[in-house]
């Protein structure tokens, strides 16, 4: 039990890693504060699955773009549940694009989503640690895209750049109130927000796979464990760090 008696909030956690980590973070011990946009169905069938191991969960919808959803999210999860231990900003977006005749509507929702919501959020959850004291810690889903680049991803790669070194520059903001600030970077995991790129005719899927080490694209589980470790005790003096989770594929040049 790595988060007993702990609450998490996690946005994006409808579906994919968030949901993962929002069910997995229950099953070491957490109650668990869920944001999440346009699905009410994946939403509530991750509260139900939380409650039925006895902890407490509550589900809010909220664009993550506009930044009173920040406010928002934080204050009615700290009425819910008492308090804000963990954060994991993990809601984000990659409507594949060409980079020639990128509408600036899809660059602008990007990075309004991905970059702007992961700064709100994350200084929304740290105010409500630093007023009730006692630390905390708070865990942003990344990227290998934050490392490396992607023909179609020219709007999406610098916001998770941007996430990563939101994290960095928080650790220093937020290490004198004891708050952690880690990022994951995940590789290539199966979740709704790349079925269509790989269901590709030209093979996409197929030569991602021949470039992992370990032989296979991610399942949203596979970073539930990274995130909690990274949000709880057994992290306690890891700040400003980050965490690639991919399989080996970014060290695997050839
Ligand atoms: N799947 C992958 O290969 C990788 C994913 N990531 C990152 O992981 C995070 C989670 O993505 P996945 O689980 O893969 O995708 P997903 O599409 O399954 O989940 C994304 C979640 O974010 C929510 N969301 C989207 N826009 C939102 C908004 N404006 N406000 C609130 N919630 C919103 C969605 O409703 C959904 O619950 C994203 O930040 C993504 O960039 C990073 C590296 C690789
Ligand atoms: C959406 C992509 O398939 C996924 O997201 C990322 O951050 C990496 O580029 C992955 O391939």
């Amino acid at each position: 039990m790595l988060l007993q008696g702990k609450t998490v909030l996690i946005t994006g956690a409808s579906a994919g890693i968030g949901r993962a980590t929002a069910v997995a973070a229950a099953r070491h011990g957490a109650d668990v504060a869920l944001n999440y946009l346009g699905d009410p169905a994946g939403a509530e069938s991750a509260v139900r699955e939380i409650e039925a191991m006895g902890r407490r969960a509550l589900a809010l919808p909220g664009d993550v773009a506009e930044p009173a959803t920040a406010t928002a999210f934080v204050e009615a999860a700290t009425e819910a549940l008492g308090r804000v231990d963990v954060f994991v900003n993990n809601a984000g977006i990659c409507p594949f694009h060409a980079f020639l005749d990128m509408p600036t509507e899809v660059l602008e929702r990007t990075l309004r989503v991905n970059l702007h919501g992961a700064f709100h959020m994350v200084q929304a959850a740290a105010n409500q640690m630093v007023r009730q004291g006692g630390g905390g810690a708070i865990v942003a889903v990344s990227s290998i895209s934050a490392l490396v680049g992607g023909e179609f991803q020219t709007h999406y790669t610098p916001t998770k750049a941007g996430v990563h070194s939101l994290m960095q520059s928080a650790a220093i903001a937020l290490g004198r109130h004891g708050i952690r600030c880690n990022s994951v970077m995940p590789g290539t995991i199966l979740t709704d927000i790349n079925k269509e790129d790989l269901g590709r005719e030209d093979g996409k899927r197929a030569a991602m796979e021949a470039r992992i080490p370990l032989g296979r694209l991610g399942e949203p589980e596979d970073l539930a464990g990274p995130i909690l470790f990274l949000a709880s005790d057994l992290a306690r003096y890891v700040t400003g760090a980050a965490l690639l989770v991919d399989g080996g594929m970014f060290v695997n040049l050839q």
